[in-house]
C-alpha cells in the first residue's frame, strides 16, 4: 500500500476544516428558546443557497422552500402536531409515558420563521438519471437540502427544528400542495439564546449516542472489521467528547 498523504492537495486549510466540523458537531434541532428577531433577507438568501446546492441523483433538484410567517397557517399546522402528539405519547406507558409528555418537541409558533422543504416526485420526467432502480433517490436528495440548509444555519448562529410529528396529507393539505409535492421537511427557523452541548434527547435521558466503534463493521454486517489503527482513532476521538 502507498504510504498515506500528509497534506492533501485539494484540502481546505486547517482553521477551514475545523469550521466545518465545528458547523457538524455543534449543529442542534431546537424547539425552545428561539428569539423573536427575524431572519435578515441575505442571511436566509445564504440558508437556501446552501440548500439548493446539494446533490441530487441525476441533478434533479426536486426541492421547493416554502416560507411560512403567515400565524393563521402556522396555527394549522400546530394543531395537526397537537392530535398527532397526543396519539404518539400513547404509544408510551409509564414512566417513558411520563417523560415523553415533558419533551418539547417543535417551536412551531415561537420561532420567527417555518419553512418546509418540499420534494416534487414528477421534476425531471419519468427517467430521471439514477433513480430508475431506487426511486426514492429524489426523498433521500432532499433530505441533504435539509441538511446542507441545517448546517448553514449552525454557522449563522440560526437554529432549527425538524417536526415529523404531523400527518403528511393534512400538512399538504393546508400548504396547498399540488399531487406530486411531498412535504419532505417541516422546519422551523430563528435565532437562539443557547445552543446545547449535547441533544436535548440526550440531556432528557431519552436516548444516549451510540458508541461508533460498535457501528463500524467489516466486509458483511456483523463481521469485524480488520483496521486496529481505525478502531485506536476512533476511541481515542471518543474519549476527546
Ligand atoms: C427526520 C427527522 C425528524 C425529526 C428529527 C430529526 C430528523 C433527522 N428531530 C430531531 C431529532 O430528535 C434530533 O436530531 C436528535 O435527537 C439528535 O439531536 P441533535 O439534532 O444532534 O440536536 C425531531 N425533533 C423533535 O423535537 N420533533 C420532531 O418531530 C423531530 N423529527
Amino acid at each position: 500500500m502507498a504510504d498515506p498523504i500528509e497534506r492533501p492537495d485539494h484540502a481546505f486549510p486547517e482553521a477551514q476544516r475545523e469550521g466545518l466540523y465545528r458547523a457538524i458537531f455543534e449543529r442542534r434541532d431546537v424547539r425552545a428558546q428561539f428569539r423573536s428577531d427575524p431572519i435578515p433577507p441575505e442571511v436566509l438568501a445564504r440558508l437556501l443557497e446552501a440548500a439548493h446546492h446539494a446533490p441530487s441523483v441525476g441533478f434533479m433538484q426536486p426541492w421547493d422552500f416554502l416560507l411560512i410567517d403567515d400565524r393563521a397557517v402556522r396555527s394549522r399546522v400546530h394543531a395537526i402536531f397537537e392530535r398527532e402528539n397526543a396519539k404518539a405519547a400513547e404509544a408510551h406507558s409509564g414512566e417513558r409515558g411520563v417523560l415523553y409528555r415533558r419533551l418539547k418537541l417543535e417551536g412551531i409558533l415561537e420561532s420567527p420563521l417555518n419553512l418546509c422543504i418540499t420534494c416534487d416526485r414528477s421534476r425531471g420526467g419519468e427517467h430521471v438519471l439514477g433513480r430508475q432502480s431506487i426511486v426514492e433517490m429524489d426523498l433521500f436528495s432532499t433530505c441533504l437540502a435539509v441538511q446542507n440548509l441545517w448546517l448553514a444555519a449552525r454557522a449563522e448562529g440560526i437554529g432549527v427544528g425538524w417536526v415529523s410529528i404531523l400527518d403528511q396529507d393534512e400538512l399538504a393539505e393546508v400548504l396547498g400542495l399540488p399531487e406530486s409535492v411531498y412535504p419532505l421537511a417541516y422546519l422551523c427557523l430563528g435565532y437562539v439564546d443557547e445552543f446545547l452541548d449535547r441533544p436535548e434527547l440526550a440531556r432528557a435521558g431519552w436516548r444516549q449516542r451510540l458508541p461508533l466503534a460498535e457501528r463500524v463493521h467489516g466486509n458483511g454486517w456483523g463481521q469485524a472489521a480488520d483496521a486496529p489503527a481505525l478502531f485506536e482513532a476512533l476511541s481515542a476521538r471518543e474519549s476527546e467528547r
